[in-house]
């Protein structure tokens, strides 16, 4: 089995990373596994309050939940991965059945944080793209795709992405094998991976 962890901040390109390194590959041979279905679950919340959570620090990640979970995979069990609602900043209730496979890809903004996590990757990947095209991609995605305005995402930005980004998720660099520059999109790179995930799979 190999595991693959992705960071890099918010709108670098992650998950389009990983959904060009897997485009060709079948699902039993990969899963992914993405940090943001483990926010923590805030029911208990109202939907004022939970619009409210710093989600960029590492506290609103159920950090023990994901290395259950790959704690399971790698025994070779399937797990149930928590779906989760960008409208609603909430978990739905709903379940990704995840089952193991040769490789496991997990991405996320802070996945790195986490000694825990980290020590079971066997490649670490940070994705980089410059914070003014960061933001730019995320307002334009969270717009289009996760039910926000211009106002919310630029509040955002500037009291809790780019502070946490600073704080937390660039230090990160630092445990990275491979830093993938995502200012463009990176074909080189992203054959590099798929390469090293073929000779494993072979
Ligand atoms: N290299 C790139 N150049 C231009 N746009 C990109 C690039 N990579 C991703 N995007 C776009 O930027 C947005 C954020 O990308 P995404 O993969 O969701 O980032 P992340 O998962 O790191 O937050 C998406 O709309 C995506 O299509
Ligand atoms: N309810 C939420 C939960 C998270 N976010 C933001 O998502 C970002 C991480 O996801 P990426 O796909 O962009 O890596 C993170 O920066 C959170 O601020 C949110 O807006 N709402």
């Amino acid at each position: 089995m190999l595991i693959i962890g992705i960071a890099g901040g918010t709108g670098c390109g992650k998950t389009t990373v990983v959904n060009q390194i897997i485009n060709e590959l079948s699902d039993n041979e990969v899963c992914v596994i993405s940090q943001d279905s483990y926010y923590k679950d805030t029911s208990h919340l109202s939907y004022e309050e939970r619009t409210k959570i710093n989600f960029d620090h590492p506290k609103s990640i159920d950090f023990e939940l994901l290395v259950e979970h790959l704690r399971e995979l790698r025994k070779g069990n399937t797990i149930e991965q928590p779906n989760y609602s960008f409208v609603e900043h909430n978990r739905t209730g709903e379940t990704i059945t995840t089952r193991p496979s040769k490789v496991i890809i997990v991405e996320g903004i802070l996945i790195l944080t986490n000694p825990q996590i980290r020590e079971m990757f066997d490649i670490k990947i940070f994705v980089h793209a410059d914070s003014d095209e960061r933001l730019i991609r995320r307002l334009k995605r969270d717009i289009a795709e996760r039910g926000r305005d211009m106002q919310e995402v630029l509040d955002r930005y500037q009291t809790t992405l780019k502070p946490m980004h600073q704080q937390f998720i660039d230090p990160t660099k630092e445990f990275a094998d491979l830093i993938i520059p995502n200012n463009h999109y990176n074909t080189v790179a992203v054959d590099v991976v798929r390469s090293i995930i073929k000779e494993r799979l072979d």
